[in-house]
Formats: C-alpha cells, structure tokens, sequence
C-alpha cells in the first residue's frame, strides 16, 4: 500500500513539484478490477478506489494494519461516483445510486463492491461502532453556497455529519458545481482540528483544477486531473478553481465533527 507521511509547513515550503506531487496527490486510486488504498499518516486515514468490473470487488485488508478486517478497528464512507450500483456488507445489500453514499460501522466484515459502480473509500480509526446507513442524495443536508457573480455559485451536499448519520470522526459529503462557476472553498479556510480530503471528480478530460495548499501566506499549487485526491493536513488551506465545472467528494477526520468549525483565511491576506 502506498504510505504518505505527514509533513511540516516549514518542508513543504522547499518542495517542487514533484515532491509536492508525490505527497499530497493521490493520482491512480481508480483502476479497472481493483481496490487500491493509500495511508495517510495525517491522522491515519485511508483514502481509496473500487473499481468492480466482470466480477464483484471484496475490499481486501492492508497488511499494514496488521488487523484481520479492515474494520476492526475503523469506520468507513463510500460514495459512488459511477452509475448506480450494489454494495454488500456481511451480506446484506445496499443499492447506492450515483453521489450514494454508505456509511460502514466498525466491527463490520466483508465489504463487496459490485459493477458499475466507482467507489470512493475514506476510512477513519473508529472508538465504537454506528450503524452501517445508506444515504440517497436527495436524503442528503443541501447546503447552496457561492455566487455567479464570483465564478463560485455550488451545492453542497451533507452525509455523513453531526445532524445526519452518525460517525465516529468522519464527515462526508461533496460538493457540485454550478454550470460556469469554477472556484471552490474560496475565500479559503483551515481547520486545526480535522484533516480532510478531496477527490475531484466530474472534471472533464481536456480540463484541469488548480487545487491550492499549503500555509495562507505561503501557497503552493497541484494542477489535478479527474478522480484523483488531495490529502489537506489541517494547517492547509484546500482549495481549487477549474478551467471548467466540476464535483468533488470532501472527507474530514479529526477531532471534533462540527462542520462550520473553520478558520476563514481573507483572500487578501493569501500569499
Ligand atoms: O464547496 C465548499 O466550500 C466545500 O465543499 C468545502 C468543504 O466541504 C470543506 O472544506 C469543509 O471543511
Ligand atoms: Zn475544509
């Protein structure tokens, strides 16, 4: 499994672009017939991709957790970013329509990822276990943010969270675009207290996000492709403005659940 240590501010500012790149760019996490993971030591979490093909997936265990399931001692959020599709947990079967979310409590078994689904995995070191839930997207809390007039009019869409299903870090939902609008998360924000991931998805093949990090008085930049994820320590401004719409799935762990628990970063104090 590939394994991203977690790093200083004062390092990342010396980095170029491709040590940028290898640590907080997550680039091959959908591959055909496959369940690929990568760890993140930013407060342990997994970020992954399931792509069922001819035969269903079983979500295999990383050795590196040296657990026999990998939920154990973990919870997990899985949001489908391709056509409607199954997911079974200990053989009861859940139906996840596109942008589906399901949660998976700890202590669950075997997790089966059937075609034609894409699924995206985050997974969280978990205290107890909470139910296993599906959330439909319309079941989902919408939140409508942005403006036209500022390129960032979008619908925010809450799953797994405090008033929704109950987790025991994580925080999951995504983020849509509106038709003409390109910036997300702008003005930008930190939060001490929780990581978070994004996977941008829905951005079209000649198309890119220019996804912003680091310190707010010292940016860097990764230019990012469709379904590939960003890994935002909490320090970390996370970021991006697209040369066309997009979506993106965004995921915290940490220590508190409270969304709105962030550090708004004025725009004119971005360096
Ligand atoms: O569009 C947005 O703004 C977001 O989706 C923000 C993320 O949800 C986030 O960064 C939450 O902390
Ligand atoms: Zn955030």
């Amino acid at each position: 499994m590939n394994i991203r240590y977690a790093c200083a501010p004062d390092h990342v500012a010396t980095m170029g672009t491709d040590e940028l790149r290898s640590r907080f760019l997550v680039e091959d996490l959908f591959v055909d017939g496959e369940v690929n993971f990568v760890f993140s030591h930013i407060d342990r979490v997994l970020v992954g991709g399931g792509v069922p093909t001819t035969e269903p997936l079983v979500i295999p265990t990383p050795e590196e957790l040296h657990t026999d399931s990998l939920l154990a001692r973990r919870e997990l959020g899985i949001i489908n970013i391709g056509e409607e599709a199954e997911v079974s947990v200990d053989g009861e079967t859940y139906t996840l329509p596109t942008t589906g979310c399901l949660y998976v409590g700890r202590g669950s078994g075997e997790v089966t990822l059937s075609a034609p689904g894409r699924f995206y995995l985050y997974s969280a070191p978990a205290h107890t276990a909470y139910p296993t839930t599906l959330v439909r997207p319309e079941d989902g809390n919408v939140r409508e943010l942005g403006d036209q007039l500022t390129s960032n009019r979008r619908t925010l869409h809450q799953y797994i969270h405090e008033n929704g299903v109950k987790s025991c870090q994580i925080v999951m939902g995504f983020t849509e675009l509106h038709p003409g609008s390109m910036w997300n998360t702008m003005p930008a924000h930190t939060h001490d207290r929780r990581m978070e991931a994004y996977l941008y998805f829905r951005v079209p093949e000649d198309a890119r996000v220019v996804h912003l990090m680091g310190e707010p008085s010292e940016t860097r930049h990764l230019i990012v492709s469709n379904e590939q994820a960003i890994l935002s320590p909490s320090w970390s401004i996370h970021s991006g403005v697209g040369t066309s719409a997009y979506a993106f799935v965004w995921a915290m762990a940490g220590e508190n659940q409270a969304f709105d628990d962030m550090d708004h970063r004025p725009i004119t104090e971005l360096r």
